[in-house]
Order: structure tokens, then sequence, then C-alpha cells
């Protein structure tokens, strides 16, 4: 761990230093399981969305090194995955498949002289059911962000944010297939062509990346341009997790030239943090309910000079508990473009009635 990821007068240096410990040992685990992945590795969950080995063994593996790092701190964490289907009949080799990659995760790590049973696996996977909430300190997780671009061989992050007294204050996005230098031509950047940006952030203390093995971490800034038609604007790679009719009137309406950056994940968070695009635009169906593992972290990471609100104009509330409490709709952006954005999104969704 580079120290200068320490920053002097960082209330938050020791949580920051277990969390990048934290998602830096489960994209390890996700890594070799994206390499090698099996059909037999994918479950799908009553909600009919995707979840993998790597979703529950990265889950594990968070924990277990929060718990490892910051042994005095009381451990709440709301993350995405439980084990209900882990113990339905027929599930066995699932859990002895996700086990063994946790436990040679650790081997090969070398931190924790340690190995899991299976119950310890299920019964740490079942630690993230925190509700949160406006009181208090709770981690929040979502093990694999983009569980569909990690099946299909793309982007996807493994996003840890930190709730207190119901502000989120620190965050962690390990993005295993993003390449560390970054697309914006103004960024000089020393990183080469090396594949795997891990983004941290701790509020008040703007954002750095760094490689995701290990680096001299680099600040990074949102890109400063103040006129939509230079900008380029990041949506969901999938279809279904994004009004893409109303993101192009957004666009249109803005006079932004270029395609849609369409990533997956909260990748497009950190890439947006660095520069390489201006403007974030998520606009789920109506009937889809933000999680706040699904922005935590990526919210304070874009904190690097830039704002994250809802398509009303406000903050992002992370006090309500599991569910982002929002008015339909998140932006990101630099402060000069956020005004004008939201006025385009207000106008789009007001004609789509
Ligand atoms: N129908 C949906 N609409 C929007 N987001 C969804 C939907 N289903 C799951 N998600 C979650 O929201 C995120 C979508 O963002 P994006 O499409 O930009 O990656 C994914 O990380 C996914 O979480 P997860 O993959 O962790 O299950
Ligand atoms: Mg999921
Ligand atoms: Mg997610
Ligand atoms: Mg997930």
């Amino acid at each position: 761990m580079s120290q200068a990821t320490e920053v002097v007068g960082n209330p938050y240096a020791a949580e920051l230093a277990a969390a990048k410990k934290a998602v830096a040992l489960a994209a390890r685990l996700c890594q070799r399981v994206q390499r090698s992945i099996l059909h037999s590795d994918i479950q799908s969950k009553a909600d009919k969305t995707p979840v993998t080995v790597a979703d529950y063994g990265s889950q594990v593996l968070v924990c277990l090194v929060l718990k490892k790092e910051l042994p005095s701190h009381s451990f709440s964490i709301i993350a995405e995955e439980d084990s209900k289907d882990l113990r339905e009949d027929g599930a066995q080799e699932i859990i002895e498949h996700i086990t063994t990659l946790i436990n040679e995760t650790i081997v090969n790590d070398g931190s924790y002289n340690m190995s899991l049973s299976k119950e310890d696996v299920l019964s740490a996977i079942d630690g993230g059911k925190s509700e949160g909430g406006p009181s208090g300190r709770h981690w929040i997780l979502d093990p694999i962000d983009g569980t569909k671009g990690f099946i299909r061989g793309d982007q996807y992050a493994v996003a840890l944010g930190l709730l207190d007294e119901g502000k989120v204050v620190l965050g962690v996005l390990g993005c295993p297939n993003l390449p560390l230098k970054s697309t914006n031509k103004n960024n000089s950047s020393s990183f080469g062509d090396r594949i795997g940006s891990l983004f941290f952030a701790t509020i008040g203390c703007g954002a750095q990346v760094e490689a995701l093995e290990g680096s001299e971490p680099q600040k990074i800034s949102v890109c400063s341009t103040n006129n939509p038609v230079d900008a380029s604007f990041f949506e969901s790679f999938e279809a279904s997790h994004s009004k893409r009719d109303l993101t192009s009137s957004i666009a249109e309406k803005l006079g932004v030239r270029a395609p849609p950056v369409r990533m997956d994940s909260q990748a497009k968070y950190g890439a947006l943090a660095r520069g390489d695009g201006a403007i974030f635009l998520r606009i789920p169906h109506k009937s889809y309910i933000e999680t706040v593992w699904d922005h935590a972290a990526g919210s304070i990471v874009t904190e690097a000079g830039g704002m994250v609100k809802d398509a009303a104009g406000n903050d992002l509330d992370f006090c309500k508990g599991r569910y982002l409490d929002r008015d339909r709709g998140i932006i990101a952006t630099n402060k000069h473009l956020m005004p004008l954005v939201l006025k385009a999104v207000q106008e789009a969704m007001k004609e789509e009635q």
C-alpha cells in the first residue's frame, strides 16, 4: 500500500487503506473468474438479474479484509448479495466453488493465514444485510457492479463506499478492465498501457487513481469543458438499463455532437472523474428503484471537481436505507455544465409525459 494514499490530515486514512486492500483483493478473484467463467458459475436471481460465483466471492473477501484491517471498528455493511439462493438444494457445487475460489485467493495473496468453511462463506455473505440509515457508520458494497458486463467480458467494478452519519465520506472503485491511461489527451499520465484502475476519494480530499496492483497514485479531476457542444456523455451499455430515447433527446437539446460512450457499471464514474468524458447520464426505466450500492462509491469519486445530482437537481440521499431516495435519473458532470444538463433533462422528461 503506497503511503501517499494516507493523505496527511485525512480522518478516514485507516478506513481508506483497508478499503483499497479489500477492493484490490476482491478484484483479483473477479479477474480470475472472468478469465475462465463457465455457464455453471452464473445464476439468475429472483429479480431476474444475474449473479456469479465472483459476485459472492468478492462480497466475502471485502467483508473479511475490512474486519481484519479494522478490528476495533463496529461492522455494518449494506451489500447487494445474500445467501438465500446458495442455501437452496442443488447449490452445493456452486457454494463449494465459491469457497475454493476465496481460499485460493487468500493463499495467493499471503496477507492472512486462514481458510474459510462453506458455513463461514454463507454467513459472511449474509453480513451485508444492514439497513444503513442516517446515523452511524455503514459500508456500502456492490461486489460486482455491472454483472452483465462482467459476464460479457467487458467493464465492471468492485464498488465500496463508507456512509458516516448519512454522508458518503469515502469511496473506492476497482475497475479491472479499465485502462489506467485516461482517454483525455490533456491528461498527462505516466501510466503507459496498463489495464486495471483503482479510483479512490475521501470527502474533502479530492480523488485519485492508481494501478489496481498498486502504483503511485495520481490526483484526478473531471473535464472542465463548459460548452456542451464539446462534451461527450457516458450511459449504460445495457439498453434495458437506460432510456436511450430520453438520453439522446437530452444530448440533442444540449448540442452534444459526440455519440454516447456506453459502458457497464460505475467504471463510468471513474472515467468521468478523470476527464475521459464530460457528462454521466443514467435514466433507468420508471420501474427501476436505484440502490445505494450502485452509486455510493462512484458518487464520491466524481467529487473530483464534479457534482452528482438526481433529475430534480437534488443531492443523492443515501440516508434512506438500501435504496436511493431520489427523483428519477442521475446526472454527474462539472459545475459549469450541471445547470445546463439539468435544464435539458427536465425539458426532455416533460416532453416524455
Ligand atoms: N433493469 C435495470 N436497470 C438499471 N440498472 C440495473 C437494472 N438491473 C440491474 N441494474 C443494476 O444497475 C447497474 C446498471 O448500471 P449500468 O447498466 O450502467 O452498469 C448495474 O450495475 C446493475 O447492478 P449489478 O450489475 O450490480 O447487478
Ligand atoms: Mg446485481
Ligand atoms: Mg450494481
Ligand atoms: Mg452487483
